[in-house]
């Protein structure tokens, strides 16, 4: 194969070091601080080749192919060829770089804090924007620069907002205990529980809907509605038709309507209608008395109520809300299931925390009891540690910066590997064991700041943090305080959707507590 090493010309070089001279020395470049900058292309990693850059990793056939669904594997093969940064070229010429050390992790970070541009959901920026009647921009995960910090300003006060997350915690713990009566109906012989990651979907489909529109849609039943079916349908094909055309090395749907774009804008035009929908009920409620079930804000309601939203931008927020907030908390929580499920040990100190603090609040979860629970918690962060739903955060600088001593061009796309870091010895104590112990206030194991960001991190982080930690921490705790949870499959792993996935059926099974907190009627007051 005639394989073209792209080299540097020294022309070029030369005009690199000296536009690196005019970089600001950033606060976060904490490597080589005396040293002369080097130049972006000195930076290890595989050869590029014309027009398609280091695609041709992924794409032909051999044994050290880049497997473009095993990211985590790629990001071994990455450093143990090439070491801690790692230098590839997209077809469009721009650089991608792979972060592996968490110093850098940090560095790259507080460099590019002021603007925290992405480059991510390309194709869904485009259907939104060819549409200007329905939305105002591309929304929250592909826009970058002012169309998204005129998005996330006010929508940020809403999504985190006590009021609307915590207040629509009774609602959450009831979805979170008929899904506990419909796993019992639902167990086979073998205690097993049939297509179980799409139960747990439903069931987080359910809390999606409640929390933003303070409804039940009738999605935690034997036989869900054909709503709920529909819209979990229209996630599936735009994220799979999302990451699919991200990854295409030519993009062809920017210019002619591709099977792939089609099954996107045939999915986003469903989830649309249905957001749609909710809205003008809303409109027509608003001033009257009758109010969606339960007290508080919901999400729908906040947004409309922020000044510097209109219709066209909450449609866009709602939209994002439906398809990033179902898959991601569905498989932090099967990933958790499965880590306790293998690991008697914690799942045992789980149990113990969960009958303790439930015993005091009734067998529901409250605000206290996810307060107290801090072994939950961090049985949370120890599974995303091992597996996290991305396998890093993704920035693309804005202007020039200096990594490890290296002069980074403006627009390269910059990874931090934090699922790599999440299993270095360099980094974590016995990487390979589920140990939630490593979180404790009390324990003795310090962490670098940047080593774990399941949720991103700075300004750009995720949106709607407070929304999943609560429904996956009440899960958790419920899940505990019913069943054993004991695993029959071989060793779990994760592919790449978009986010990381479950690679195998989840073969959970569930054996009833003999202890546990019931849940019996509240007192009065
Ligand atoms: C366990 C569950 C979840 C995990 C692990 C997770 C993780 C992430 C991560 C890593 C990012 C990128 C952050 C960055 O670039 O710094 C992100 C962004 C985002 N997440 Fe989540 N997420 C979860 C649940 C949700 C839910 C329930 C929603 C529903 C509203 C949601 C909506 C979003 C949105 C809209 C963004 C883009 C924010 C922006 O670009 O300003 N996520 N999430």
């Amino acid at each position: 194969m005639n394989i073209c090493v792209v080299k540097m010309r020294p022309s070029v070089s030369r005009s690199i070091v000296s536009a690196a001279a005019s970089i600001k020395r950033a606060p976060g470049d904490t490597q080589n601080k005396c040293q002369e900058v080097k130049p972006f292309l000195q930076i290890p990693g595989p050869v590029a080749l014309p027009l398609i850059g280091s695609v041709w990793k992924y794409i032909l056939p051999g044994p050290n192919r880049y497997d473009p669904e095993r990211l985590h594997e790629v990001a071994c093969q990455k450093y143990d060829e090439f070491g801690p940064l790692v230098r590839e070229t997209l077809p469009d010429g721009s650089g991608l770089l792979s972060v592996f050390d968490p110093d850098d992790v940090q560095s790259f970070l507080l460099q590019t804090r002021i603007r925290p541009d992405r480059r991510s959901h390309l194709a869904l920026q485009k259907y939104r924007l060819d549409r200007p009647h329905m939305y105002s921009s591309g929304g929250l995960l592909p826009s970058n620069g002012e169309d998204w910090l005129r998005l996330r300003r006010p929508s940020q006060a809403v999504f985190g907002r006590p009021d609307v997350v915590a207040s629509r915690l009774p609602q959450v713990d009831q979805i979170v205990r008929d899904f506990i009566s419909l796993l019992r109906a639902l167990r086979t012989a073998d205690l097993q529980v049939p297509d179980l990651l799409h139960r747990i979907k439903m069931m987080n489909m359910e809390v999606m809907l409640m929390v933003l529109f303070g409804e039940r849609f009738g999605c935690v039943t034997e036989r869900p509605s054909a709503q709920c079916s529909a819209l979990m349908e229209a996630g599936g094909r735009s994220t799979r038709a999302i990451f699919k055309t991200d990854n295409g090395p030519l993009r062809l749907y920017r210019y002619v309507s591709t099977p792939l774009y089609r099954q996107l804008v045939d999915s986003q035009d469903y989830i649309y209608s249905v957001a749609k929908q909710k809205y003008e009920e809303a409109k027509s409620r608003k001033g009257s008395e009758e109010a969606p079930s339960g007290g508080g804000t919901t999400v729908l309601e906040g947004l409309m109520r922020a000044q510097q939203l209109g219709e066209r931008e909450v449609m866009g927020l709602l939209c994002d809300a439906l398809m990033a907030g179902v898959d991601t908390t569905s498989y932090a929580l099967a990933f958790a299931l499965y880590h306790l499920a293998c690991n008697s040990g914690p799942q045992q100190r789980l149990a113990d925390e969960t009958h303790a603090l439930m015993a005091t609040s009734h067998g529901r979860v409250t605000e206290d009891v996810l307060r107290a629970a801090k072994y939950t918690r961090a049985a949370l962060k120890e599974s995303m540690r091992l597996i996290p739903i991305s396998i890093g955060i993704g920035r693309i600088n804005y202007s020039p910066i200096l990594l490890r001593g290296y002069h980074i061009p403006a627009g390269t796309t910059i990874v931090s590997m934090n699922q790599h870091i999440g299993s270095n010895p360099l980094y974590f104590r016995d990487p390979e064991a589920f140990r939630p112990e490593r979180f404790l206030e009390d324990s003795a194991e310090l962490h670098h700041s940047h080593a774990l960001l399941p949720f991103g991190q700075g300004s750009r982080m995720c949106i709607a943090r407070s929304i999943a930690r609560q429904a996956v921490h009440t899960t958790l705790l419920h899940m505990v305080n019913n069943f054993t949870l004991k695993w029959h499959g071989p060793k779990l792993g994760c592919k790449v959707r978009l986010i990381n996935e479950p690679d195998a059926p989840l073969s959970l099974s569930f054996t009833d507590r003999e202890v546990k907190a019931s849940v019996s009627p509240q007192p009065a007051g």
